[in-house]
């Protein structure tokens, strides 16, 4: 489980301060998809970073499994999994000498690695192109490699930032059986993407950022009465168009924030 309190996060300028995450809270259950969605610059990579604890927050904390970043931020890293498309692999390295490399990283033991690359070359059929050079995969190939890594340490968390940018039909389809398997394994997923249509087939929940400020949560459906549009891309505009002073008189029953 996931527990983000307050985070806040102001960066120094020397114009002028940028608040970038201003008070976020949400929390997503073992086996749920959060999506958590905003325009350009809305603060939701700044809210990642902080949860997997590479930045401090201003104030605020996130909790992973019982653990505080602030206090455990070991802990969190060993307890979380990170997706992201545009992240690249090692060219020299082959699939399984990067699968056991990252396995070490996160102290898995060298028998539970092979047995955990076993089971994970099966699921995203990696087996045929274990033993070669990474620089020779297709984008496809390096893809799944990328989602075979991010489980070796079997994290009971999962961030994903864009984990469709860039890829084709088939790419995206194997994210989103990929995401399936998440779920039913149990796991807390966050996503952040732009692509809305995809966010509405994937996520079970929203929350929704602009200005670094969570403006809207819920279910498509929740989200649907309190906002009057039917798609998420409907309501997404409506929360651009709508000034800020306005979109916080939504009444607090309306808009649930846990
Ligand atoms: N290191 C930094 N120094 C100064 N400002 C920063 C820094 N990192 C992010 N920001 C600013 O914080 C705000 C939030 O950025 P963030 O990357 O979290 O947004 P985002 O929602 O992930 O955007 P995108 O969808 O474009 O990736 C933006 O105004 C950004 O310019």
């Amino acid at each position: 489980m996931i527990i983000v309190k307050d985070l806040t996060r102001v960066f120094e300028a020397s114009n002028q301060d940028v608040l970038a995450v201003d008070q976020i809270s949400f929390q997503v259950q073992q086996g749920e998809v959060y999506g958590l969605l905003g325009p350009n610059g809305a603060g939701k990579t700044t809210t990642l970073r902080m949860i997997l604890g590479l930045l401090k927050p201003t104030s605020g904390d996130a909790e992973v499994e019982g653990f505080l970043v602030s206090s455990h931020p070991d802990e969190i890293k060993r307890r979380v999994g990170l997706v992201s498309t545009s992240a690249g692999l090692y060219q020299w390295l082959t699939p399984r000498e990067i699968l056991f490399f990252f396995a070490d990283v996160y102290g898995v033991s060298k028998q539970q690695a092979t047995e955990r690359i076993r089971a994970l070359s099966r699921l995203f059929d990696i087996t045929t192109f274990l033993d070669r050079r990474s620089a020779t995969l297709s984008t496809g190939q390096k893809q799944r490699v990328n989602l075979a890594r991010s489980l070796i340490h079997n994290p009971p968390v999962m961030l994903m930032d864009e984990p469709t940018r860039g890829l084709d039909v088939v790419g995206s389809k194997v994210i989103f059986d990929y995401i399936d398997h998440l779920r039913d394994e149990g796991k807390a997923v966050i996503v952040c993407t732009h692509r809305l249509d995809e966010a509405e087939q994937l996520c079970d929940r929203f929350g929704l950022m602009h200005q670094g400020k969570k403006r809207y949560e819920g279910t498509l459906t929740e989200l649907q009465e309190v906002t009057s549009c039917q798609t998420l891309t409907q309501i997404f505009l409506q929360l651009l168009d709508t000034p800020f002073e306005q979109d916080e008189t939504i009444p607090a029953t309306q808009e649930k924030v846990i």
